[in-house]
């Protein structure tokens, strides 16, 4: 497993994000109780430090595909692993500790309104036990990667949609997880505001961090140079 640097130097997270994360799939099966099946016999590679699109119409599975990773869902079938570890069999604190290595932004944000811009982004790491001192430390650089230094003190609703999506991408990245998902972080922006959100994930991408996208904009899909990956009919194809 990699280790988990901490930021050092306010002006570059370069060094502070670890060696990326490694994703596997071994003949995975995933079928709701309801449902017949939404993945069926799925192998996949996502290598360390790779930034991989996941595209597929609405209920395609891509929502279920990045679950699968966090342990939000347990296969049916089948083998989920990232890093070393085999996701199906953690539980309790090691579930714990792999959650904590991994960065999710959702496309709603997930924002506490009561609380300011600042507060949202550090309270993950005051309830994880990091000191003060290093909560105040991560937080400048995270804050200024996401292009909201002067904007610390403000509440959700003060921001607009793109800020918001910002201050949640700086939630996931602070404790600079080797792994981020991200389940249709443009699905609520413009253009622009979308392609802010993707060139914050390329940076923490070239930083190191393996980067997974689901979303159904093709065109910034085309836009960027990456592995698609795509779920269809219960299978998942890559483009390269
Ligand atoms: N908790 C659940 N219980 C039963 N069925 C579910 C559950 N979650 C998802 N599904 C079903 O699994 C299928 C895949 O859902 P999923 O959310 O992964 O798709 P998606 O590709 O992310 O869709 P969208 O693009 O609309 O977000 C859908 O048919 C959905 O109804």
């Amino acid at each position: 497993m990699s280790t988990v640097n901490i930021i050092k130097d306010p002006d570059s997270q370069k060094e502070d994000i670890p060696v990326g994360s490694r994703v596997e799939l071994r003949s995975v099966t995933k079928a709701y109780a309801n449902n017949s099946y939404t993945l069926l016999n799925v192998s996949l590679n996502i290598k360390k430090g790779e930034f991989v699109f996941v595209t597929g119409s609405s209920g395609s599975g891509k929502s279920t595909f990045l679950k699968l990773l966090y342990g939000q869902e347990l296969p049916t079938q089948g083998e989920v692993i990232v890093d070393d570890l085999n996701v199906e069999k953690l539980r309790g604190d090691r579930l714990s500790l792999l959650r904590r290595r991994i960065g999710i932004v959702f496309q709603d944000y997930k924002l506490i309104p009561q609380r300011t811009v600042a507060e949202n982004i550090t309270f993950v790491l005051q309830a994880q036990g990091y000191t003060r001192k290093e909560i105040q430390r991560r937080l400048e650089p995270t804050l200024k990667l996401v292009g909201l230094l002067s904007k610390a003190d403000r509440f959700p609703d003060q921001l607009s949609g793109g800020e918001q999506q910002r201050v949640s991408i700086a939630r996931a990245i602070i404790a600079t997880p080797p792994l981020i998902l991200a389940d249709e972080p443009t699905g609520n922006l413009d253009p622009d505001n979308s392609w802010q959100v993707i060139q914050i994930l390329q940076k923490l991408n070239s930083f190191g961090a393996t980067v997974i996208v689901t979303t159904h904009d093709e065109q910034l899909v085309r836009k960027c140079n990456h592995p698609v990956i795509q779920v269809k009919n219960g299978k998942l194809s890559r483009s390269y």
